[in-house]
């Protein structure tokens, strides 16, 4: 089994605990009443800016990386991200691999006006009436993780709920098997799995298999203004970075240094 398999087969265990505390019935019901999320902007058309839109991700820790961030104040971190300027705010929920939580989630979406990302291992259509319930404006799909079947049913009942999906492919047949399904954020995870290495050519080259009008995500690994510079060039509209922000102690000069300069607002 690899990590993601791994994570995969932890949280649908964890799925199951937490239904046992609220059934999929009522978790659908939370989400068909939720009024949060009213004001904002969708997660695709806030990624929709002039130059390169950042997703910045709240990260604790991670199976690459170990602990990121002793300190974590999680709720200031998305505050500072939404005062710098980032299109959408990344959160991970994953408590065994990530220390990642609901609540963070729930209360960073009631407090910010930008959207935010459960970035989370949906394996499991409970989860994405959760996400909606908890205030998330999209989800995170990952191709390997999801059959055909699951991947278009899932992405379906995301555009139900009036949500984004952030569909993940590693390779040519998952991007594929993304844009089959109808998916108009792709991204590409540039972490091999095997072996942590983080490699942005892999979003590059996998850029060039998507349609110019879905919008293309580069996530991990992303460190520098040349790593931006070069995404650009290659048509890349957004980048998703976790490590690289957690680790800045100032996240607009960070975000700012990375960009080449103040980043485009809507
Ligand atoms: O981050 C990991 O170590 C990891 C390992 C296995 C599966 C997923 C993993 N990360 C999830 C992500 O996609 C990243 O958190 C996200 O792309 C940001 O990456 P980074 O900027 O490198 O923190």
């Amino acid at each position: 089994m690899n990590i993601l398999e791994k994570i995969g087969e932890k949280t649908k265990e964890r799925i199951r605990e937490e239904k046992k505390q609220c059934s999929l019935e009522e978790m659908r019901n939370r989400a068909e009443h939720t009024t949060e999320n009213k004001e904002k902007p969708g997660f695709l058309q806030a990624l929709k800016v002039q130059g390169m839109s950042y997703i910045c991700e709240v990260k604790k820790a991670s199976p690459s990386k170990g602990l990121i961030a002793p300190e974590f104040p999680w709720l200031d971190i998305a505050k500072e991200y939404e005062a710098a300027g980032a299109s959408a705010v990344s959160c991970l929920t994953e408590p065994f691999y990530f220390m990642g939580q609901n609540g963070y989630l729930e209360k960073i979406a009631e407090e910010i006006n930008i959207p935010v990302l459960r970035k989370d291992f949906t394996v499991d259509e409970y989860m994405i009436y959760q996400a909606k319930a908890l205030g998330a404006s999209a989800v995170l799909l990952i191709c390997s993780l999801l059959d055909d079947v699951k991947l278009r049913n899932f992405y379906q009942l995301t555009k139900e709920l009036h949500m984004d999906a952030l569909v993940e492919a590693h390779d040519e047949k998952e991007v594929l098997r993304a844009l089959d399904c109808g998916a108009k954020i792709i991204g590409v995870n540039n972490r091999d799995l095997k072996t942590f290495q983080v490699d942005t050519g892999n979003s590059i080259r996998l850029r060039k298999i998507a349609p110019v009008d879905a919008v293309f995500v580069s996530e991990s690994g992303i460190r520098t203004s040349e790593d931006i510079h070069r995404l650009r060039e290659n048509d890349i509209q957004a980048v998703l970075i976790g490590e690289t922000l957690m680790r800045s102690p100032d996240k607009r000069k960070a975000l700012e240094h990375l960009n080449g300069g103040p980043l485009c607002q809507k």
